[in-house]
């Protein structure tokens, strides 16, 4: 627990940034749109249909820059200070450690075992530690991996602590070459360690595809006769630290876990995955901090734990209203710089409103919050207020956590900060078991009320704003280097479904209780906070304005009528592409990253907006009308080879990534790029009749028809699909699919006709 004293130094401290000169920009910026809005309803009378739908679509992004206005108005983060934890806090709190995986095939089990090896060998004790796998894939090759990977770490963990290794996924760690210089011993010791990790990536190939070994012995006969989505509750204790040493040379509690699933039973995806290992850990650890990462996110900074720990035993007066401290996701496979800069500008401003948005890896939970407490139900000093304990001890606990007396124990003991006397883990598989049954959850509050909230492909916004609506608190952590890597699908099928399911997922928590809109007036989270979730829960919204406005430059140079402002007033026009584009290029560049990168980022942004985001909208439709579900299909995860020098900063990708292709854009028959196909095709279009003269040349709207600025607008819109221009005349993953073609130049063809006939 922390000493208390107020006169010793903080753990950490609240750091607010200044950014005077960023926010007279964004003032600036919205400034413009609004003069912009002005001269159009000004000029409204003169002008045709494309003078509204223009005006309608300036509307939306008005509001939405007014929205990212607000949101990163006063960004802030948390510095922990690791260097006071060991003098202040005698005794470290337990943490239990989440990862899930789902598919051994677009999930290699090789690298859930570097993530789990990289978890195992952080700097904390190894008693107050356990990790827990659980696996929707309920795969035999995956705990076959994990089994190999608990053996390997038994060298691994007091190998990096003895050495004080800084990156430890081994694949990462392996890359760079042994140095020369180094000490005979350490060689040594290197050179073994590097064997046996590679006998251990071996066996796990060898497994990979031959089943042969599964009839082997009995540990693996829970896993025959399964399917992913047919197969009872498995839960397999690989390696229990049982004598509970804390020492440098021990390896945590490290648990497999697999829920059961039946074909007609909903499972809920990754949300009914964590909440399954809430319960599981409930009874076997039941540590009132839990980690939660993704499988392909390693920890990239041993001293992690320790850091989330200064934050939660901060000392400042309400320290008991951090939910939860989360750190950026980072990733080691991409130069772009997107989601980079997002969480940097986007969530660091969020962060200094409430606190920063849960997101879905990379953060620790408390557990207490995780069972449904709102911040009232405490007292000063953390415990439960006397009001909640009656009113938790008056209402049936198993009505909302389910029929298991072992779990409600385990509950009241987590609300109460009780440490749990360490049972032996075998007495409690059988209750596990029980939890992890299908119907367990029936009728109870799990994924509305209690643990991670069902009902949203993006199960991290959802339960984020849960948490955030009652009352509580985030805290965010940027540590130079990363904490956590992952990677994320290149540009192309993988990343477009993936920006589908998040676009789905948060337009979906508008059509449930968590809805912004209402939290304004009846919940307990910050206004500007809830304005930041509706920024981000309306992406998917987005796809409309950006379509038409993608569409508009060519329909005016094709019907020849005026888009944008005639005279000195095209100046609100220059300056407002000329500043976003200054902005958006500073932002980038002052993370390292490149002007490429900057320039690439902002492309996808349009492809994805006008292709995935779009097709959101046709997800949500269906599900509003009953006809079909969302589904939530992992991202494709691969074992990146490129070595990264001093740092293992993700920023410094360029100099190294010698693959050129790394960076091209793939296509294939799927429906997300028509969207940008026809686009392509209708500006170009649109350019050559400008510059054939092929424009009609009456125009009856005072004369003013289109000129040439219009014809630069279609221009930049053609810049801005480049990728798509060069997989027009690219073959194989590289180009266009015929089929994608011929759909989008009979749409262009219609658009065309529509344009120069209306
Ligand atoms: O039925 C499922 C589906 C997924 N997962 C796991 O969920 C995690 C995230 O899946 P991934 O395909 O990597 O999704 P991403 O879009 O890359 O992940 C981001 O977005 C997700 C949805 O918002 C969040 O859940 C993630 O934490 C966040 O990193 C992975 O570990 C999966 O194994 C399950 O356990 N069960
Ligand atoms: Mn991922």
């Amino acid at each position: 627990m922390a000493d208390s004293s107020s006169s010793t130094p903080p753990l950490c401290e609240r750091i607010s940034h200044k950014r005077n000169f960023l926010r007279a920009m964004d003032l600036a910026i919205l400034g413009l749109l609004f003069s912009l809005l002005l001269y159009r309803i000004r000029h409204m009378s003169q002008n045709d249909t494309a003078w509204v739908v223009a005006f309608l679509c300036e509307c939306s992004f008005t509001f939405i820059w007014l929205l990212i206005t607000c949101t990163k108005w006063s960004p802030a983060e948390h510095k922990p200070y690791l260097d006071r934890l060991d003098e202040r806090v005698h005794e470290l709190s337990s943490v239990d450690m989440f990862v899930t995986t789902a598919d051994p095939v677009r999930e290699p089990p090789i690298l859930v075992v570097n993530t789990v090896l990289s978890l195992l060998a952080v700097n904390y004790p190894a008693n107050k530690l356990a990790c827990y796998v659980s696996d929707d894939g309920c795969s035999p090759l995956t705990y076959f991996s994990l089994k190999e990977a608990s053996k390997f770490a038994k060298i691994w963990v007091p190998f990096c602590k003895k050495y004080n290794v800084r990156v430890r996924a081994p694949f990462r760690y392996f890359l760079n070459p042994l140095k020369a210089t180094e000490d005979p011993e350490f060689s040594k010791e290197w050179e073994k360690t590097k064997r046996e990790y590679e006998e251990l990536v071996q066996n796990v190939q060898d497994a990979t595809g031959n089943s042969c070994w599964l009839d082997a012995g009995d540990d693996f006969e829970a896993f025959s006769n399964t399917k992913p989505s047919d197969h009872s509750t498995i839960v397999k204790v690989i390696w229990e630290n049982e004598e509970g040493v804390g020492d440098e040379k021990e390896v945590p509690h490290f648990v497999y876990i697999s829920r059961e699933k039946k074909p007609n039973c909903l499972h809920h995806y990754k949300a009914g995955a964590m909440n399954f290992l809430v319960r599981v850990s409930g009874l076997m650890t039941n540590a009132p901090y839990m980690l939660n990462v993704d499988c392909d996110m390693y920890a990239n900074e041993a001293d992690v734990v320790r850091q989330a720990m200064c934050i939660f035993l901060g000392g400042s007066m309400n320290q008991y209203h951090c939910a939860f401290v989360q750190f950026p996701q980072n990733f080691y496979d991409s130069s772009i710089g997107e989601l980079v800069v997002l969480q940097l500008y986007v969530g660091g401003g969020i962060a200094g409103i409430q606190g920063p948005v849960y997101a879905g890896s990379g953060c620790f939970h408390t557990r207490r919050v995780m069972y449904g407490l709102s911040v009232d139900d405490l007292d000063d000093d953390g415990n439960l207020s006397s009001l909640a304990t009656r009113k938790l001890l008056a209402e049936s606990l198993e009505r909302d956590f389910g029929k298991s007396k072992e779990m409600v124990k385990s509950i009241v003991d987590a609300l109460k900060r009780k440490t749990n006397p360490q049972d032996p883990f075998t007495n409690s598989i059988e209750a596990a078991q029980k939890v992890g049954h299908c119907h367990y959850e029936y009728q109870t509050s799990w994924g509305k009320t209690v643990g991670w909230l069902y009902d949203s492909t993006t199960e991290d916004a959802h339960t984020s704003i849960g948490i955030h609506s009652r009352g509580w608190t985030s805290s965010y952590v940027s540590p130079e280097p990363p904490a956590f890597l992952g990677c994320i699908p290149p540009g192309g099928p993988e990343a477009m479904l993936q920006q589908r399911r998040w676009a789905t997922g948060l337009l979906e928590i508008l059509f449930t209780k968590q809805n912004p809109l209402i939290g304004f007036f009846c919940k307990k989270i910050r206004f500007r906070q809830s304005l930041a979730y509706l920024y981000l829960f309306t992406w998917g919204l987005r796809s409309i304005p950006e379509l038409f406005y993608c569409l508009l430059p060519a329909y005016c140079v094709l019907h020849s009528s005026p888009l944008f402002p005639k005279g000195v007033c095209l100046g609100i026009v220059v300056a407002l592409v000329g500043m976003h584009c200054l902005y958006t290029l500073w932002e980038f560049t002052s993370l390292g990253f490149s002007v490429h990168s900057w320039y690439a980022s902002q492309s996808f942004s349009r492809i994805k907006t006008t292709g995935s985001w779009l097709l959101s909208i046709h997800d949500i439709i269906l599900k509003l009308l009953g006809v079909s579900n969302t589904v939530f299909i992992v991202s494709k995860k691969t074992i990146s080879k490129t070595r990264l020098e001093s740092g293992d900063t993700p920023f410094q990708k360029e100099e190294d990534g010698p693959n050129p292709d790394s960076d091209k854009f793939e296509f294939d028959g799927s429906l997300y790029f028509l969207p940008g196909t026809f686009i392509l095709l209708v500006n170009l279009t649109a350019i050559a009749g400008f510059s054939l003269g092929l424009q009609r040349s009456t125009h009856s709207y005072g004369g003013s028809g289109s000129s040439s600025i219009e014809a630069c607008g279609c221009i930049l819109v053609v810049v801005l699909f480049l990728p798509f221009l060069t997989g027009l005349f690219e073959k194989g993953k590289y180009g266009i699919p015929l089929s994608t073609l011929f759909k989008a130049a009979f749409l262009a063809v219609l658009f065309v006709v529509f344009s120069v006939r209306n």
